[in-house]
């Protein structure tokens, strides 16, 4: 992708997650890496790409209120909906400049002239202003308004009530934090503040998590500090899961959910003469996890291994753990910010199946738990199904474990939670997130 604009490189990752139904982030990734822009123009691709797939529906409703005839080319539909989105979210683009540019992507892909139908719709849209549904359907309204579909709208309203459904709607079409975690068994925090600032970097400290910091710099993966492993990318509300189990130097811990590693590193920085065996039911998945613990310089403490976790107290033994991690597959809808295309093809009947498949993981991991042993688990969603309602069914099933209190000491505030952490992507511009420690009773002696 040598030589290419960013808009260019942007359209082109628009144009494979929309044909390939590939996820933004590992497409926008591949792409950035193959090109030679400025850390100025990638933070722009970045940008466009998330925004329009953000926004897509509200988009789409701009398009046809002008336009009904949008078949006509794959690249048309793709450079229409980036382009509306700089006229309508970035202030910082002048309408004159988005229009060459559109003008010049459009005459690049167009053989026949198409390029004027391009302009033609832009122009119209920058005539009538913005399109808005009526209020009378307040669940469609919020749904184009937002570009959710309209059962996630019920949802939200139905289960936190109208004015966090908004909060949250309003929230997920943020750009995400760039956030790093740092590896103390590496570096010290001071260390990584005196490089950022050194690089001009700025940061901001995370509320909640004492290891974490907001980076002004969306690459992350391309700074030194990365490639040595003394900083790791990691949403400051996912280190918590790992917090939450108080990991020991000498444990003996299981991540049976675990690729590509993010908390099973942050598990081994915490262990000395401990291990962490790291489960996926990918095979292909475990290499992810082995890469980030070489980089991270924890690769000794990691074993990994394929199973499937339902499998685990039958393949692996009883009583064996004194912490497991159970982070479990989930409809991801905590991510929206990251992984926007999440919302559009998500529905209630996944989280239905998911919720049991995360029983049935609970189920399969429980007595490989040392009596007194902890069980953490852990989604980034915020469905009652899939959260509160899979750990009260396995509390349900299982007297011997209890719920514990979680306490979370960050830099800024403590977080005290009776039964749940249950952390909304509004709250803290993080991922949403959801974890309950359970801890198993002594047993019979
Ligand atoms: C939420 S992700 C885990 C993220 C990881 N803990 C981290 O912090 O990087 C869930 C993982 O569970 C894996 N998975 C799904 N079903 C599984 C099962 N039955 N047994 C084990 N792993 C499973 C998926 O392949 C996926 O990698």
């Amino acid at each position: 992708m040598k030589n290419k604009s960013a808009r260019r490189i942007a359209l082109e990752t628009l144009i494979s997650v929309f044909k390939n139904k590939s996820y933004s982030n590992i497409a926008l990734n591949h792409a950035l890496k193959k090109s030679d822009l400025s850390s100025h123009d990638k933070s722009l691709v970045t940008q466009l790409v998330y925004g329009t797939i953000q926004h897509q529906i509200y988009l789409d409703y701009q398009i046809r209120a002008i336009f009904k005839e949008n078949k006509k080319a794959p690249w048309m539909r793709p450079l229409l909906m980036m382009s509306i989105y700089q006229l309508f979210f970035l202030d910082r683009v002048p309408n004159h400049a988005v229009l060459d540019e559109a003008n010049l992507l459009a005459k690049q892909y167009s053989k026949n002239n198409l390029y004027k139908v391009v302009n033609g719709v832009l122009r119209n849209v920058i005539r009538q202003g913005q399109q808005k549904p009526s209020q009378s359907n307040s669940v469609r309204y919020l749904a184009t308004m937002y570009s959710i579909p309209e059962w996630l709208v019920d949802y939200f309203i139905g289960h936190f009530g109208k004015g966090k459904a908004e909060s949250i709607l309003q929230s997920i079409n943020q750009p995400p934090q760039n956030t790093i975690r740092i590896n103390r068994k590496v570096t010290t925090k001071p260390e990584v503040c005196q490089w950022l600032n050194k690089q001009n970097i700025q940061y901001e400290e995370s509320k909640l998590s004492p290891d974490s910091l907001h980076l002004s710099y969306g690459p992350i993966n391309q700074l030194e500090l990365f490639e040595t492993g003394a900083i790791t990318i990691q949403d400051d509300s996912a280190t918590l899961a790992a917090q939450s189990l108080k990991i020991q130097p000498n444990d003996n811990v299981l991540d049976a959910c675990a690729a590509p590693g993010g908390k099973t590193i942050q598990i081994a920085e915490e262990l000395a003469s401990g291990r962490v065996t790291a489960l996926d039911i990918h095979k292909n998945k475990l290499n992810l996890i082995k890469d980030n613990a070489t980089r991270m310089q924890v690769a000794d403490l990691i074993e990994t291994k394929q199973l499937d976790a339902r499998l685990v107290s039958q393949e692996l033994g009883t009583e064996i753990y004194d912490k497991i991690l159970v982070d479990a597959p989930c409809s991801g809808l905590g991510l929206l910010r990251r992984k926007p295309e999440v919302k559009y093809t998500k529905e209630l009947s996944d989280v239905k199946k998911l919720s049991q498949i995360q029983l049935e993981i609970l189920n399969g991991v429980c007595d490989s738990l040392k009596p007194n042993g902890r069980l953490v688990y852990s989604t980034c969603t915020i469905t009652n199904e899939e959260n509160e309602q899979v750990v009260n069914s396995f509390l349900k099933q299982h007297p011997d474990f209890s719920l514990e209190k979680v306490y979370l000491k960050a830099d800024n505030e403590t977080i005290r939670s009776d039964d749940f952490v249950r952390i909304f992507p509004d709250t803290y511009q993080t991922d949403g997130f959801f974890i309950a420690s359970l801890v198993k009773s002594e047993g019979d002696k």
